[in-house]
């Protein structure tokens, strides 16, 4: 087998504060985590956004040292598993692609090109698949290697989703036990799975298998556990005016609480690597809110980070995916049929004359609705609450 690499697909974070507002823009300028019907506002739209942000963003940064440590965190996995790799014989050089932030996919893409890769595994650190993490990835991906005759020569597969993986169900089982053996009625304790949330309308409209991949999850992590403790899955981080999945975290804690729950172990589930969602949003936010509705034992499972379980488990895939047919970039990136594609060129109603006529008009008076919105502060964006 010819030179071998491993690209480490994830979203990136910003190293120091200055970083936000860049990182947000990046972030909110993606289609696939703002499904807007006009491409042309995007942009406008994410900067608009992203200023608004910035600085609520940079506080809860502020309390977790002034910059997201997923950088750091991906670099050591990338060391680790590359260790892993050569101890099972599999030599390969190891990359990293960020979506929204240093190092870019694109450098990742260079690198590559660069070491004169032949042999590649596309890796994403999500377990489940979602269209707004793996998926957007992978449509970047997909656009730069249509891009770039040289990449079409490498023999590349992609791993879509990983969470049924055995060896990263037992190291999620493991960590979960060693926080329950902290606590002295350790079989009575809930386990709360809190996942990251995503709108309702990209499971129920987009297709996104999202929701039925954590359910799955959830479930074999807790069949690897076989502990007899009751178990709850709610999702966090929403962000904007419109249904995201539920129960909320937020809402789950506080019905636990009234119940009169005291124990709580919780999980994080959609993340590998600790970040701002852990370490601010669980540790410092749920943990406040869960004291004030009486849990008082509240214990968060770290991430999985460097877990030695773990980076086996990612060696294993790596090894496995090297020995099966390869999974390519257009399959992974609309992996049900029922997805829609973005950006929307493909829509119907986008297609015809008139369509477009009142496409055009539409959007001429969305835009001159955002700029009276940005000189005088009030307006549509400000009452659903996404500015
Ligand atoms: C607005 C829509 C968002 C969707 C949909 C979304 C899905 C999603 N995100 C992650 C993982 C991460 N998100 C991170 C940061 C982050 N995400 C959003 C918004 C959406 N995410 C924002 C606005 C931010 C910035 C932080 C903030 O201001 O709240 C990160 C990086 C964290 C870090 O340490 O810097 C990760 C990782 C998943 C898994 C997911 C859907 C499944
Ligand atoms: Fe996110
Ligand atoms: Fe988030």
């Amino acid at each position: 087998m010819g030179r071998v690499g491993v690209l480490l697909l994830n979203l990136g974070g910003p190293d120091k504060l200055e970083d936000v507002g860049p990182f947000l823009y990046n972030l909110f300028s993606d289609p696939e985590i703002i499904r807007l019907p006009f491409p042309w506002l995007q942009k406008p739209l994410a900067w608009f956004i992203a200023s608004r942000r910035t600085q609520k963003s940079q506080e809860n940064y502020k309390q977790i040292g002034g910059g997201s440590p997923l950088r750091r965190i991906t670099e050591a996995q990338g060391d680790a598993l590359k260790e892993q790799l050569s101890s099972q014989g599999q030599e390969a050089n190891i990359y990293v692609g960020m979506r929204y932030w240093h190092p870019y996919t694109e450098e990742a893409i260079a690198k590559i090109t660069q070491d004169k890769i032949e042999h590649l595994v596309i890796l994403p650190l999500y377990p489940q698949f979602s269209i707004s993490t793996s998926g957007s990835s992978f449509r970047l991906l997909e656009r730069l290697w249509k891009e770039d005759p040289g990449l079409q020569q490498i023999d590349y597969t992609v791993i879509p989703s990983w969470y049924k993986q055995p060896g990263y169900l037992q190291a999620m089982a493991e960590l979960i036990a060693q926080e329950l053996d902290q606590l002295p009625n350790r079989d009575e304790v809930h386990i709360f799975f809190s996942a990251h949330g995503v709108p309702k309308s990209y499971v129920e409209e987009a297709g996104d298998p999202y929701e039925q991949e954590i359910e799955e999850c959830t479930r074999l992590v807790m069949q690897t556990l076989n502990r007899p403790n009751p178990y709850i899955l709610a999702y966090q981080s929403r962000v904007g005016p419109v249904d995201w999945l539920q129960p909320y975290t937020e809402d789950a804690i506080q019905e636990l609480g009234t119940k009169g729950v005291k124990d709580l172990v919780v999980v994080p589930i959609s993340f590998v690597s600790e970040h701002i969602e852990t370490l601010q949003e669980i540790d410092i936010e749920y943990r406040e809110l869960a004291e004030e509705v009486g849990i008082h034992n509240f214990r968060r499972v770290p991430a999985l980070n460097t877990h030695p379980v773990f980076v086996k488990a990612l060696a294993d895939l790596v090894i496995d995916a090297l020995k099966a047919p390869s999974f390519k970039l257009s399959q992974a990136a609309q992996m049900k049929k029922k997805v829609r594609i973005y950006p929307p060129e493909r829509w119907e109603w986008g297609m015809t004359t008139s369509a477009e006529v009142w496409n055009g008009r539409i959007a001429m008076l969305g835009f001159i609705a955002l700029i009276i919105e940005l000189i005088t502060g009030h307006g549509l964006l400000h009452m659903i609450g996404l500015l």
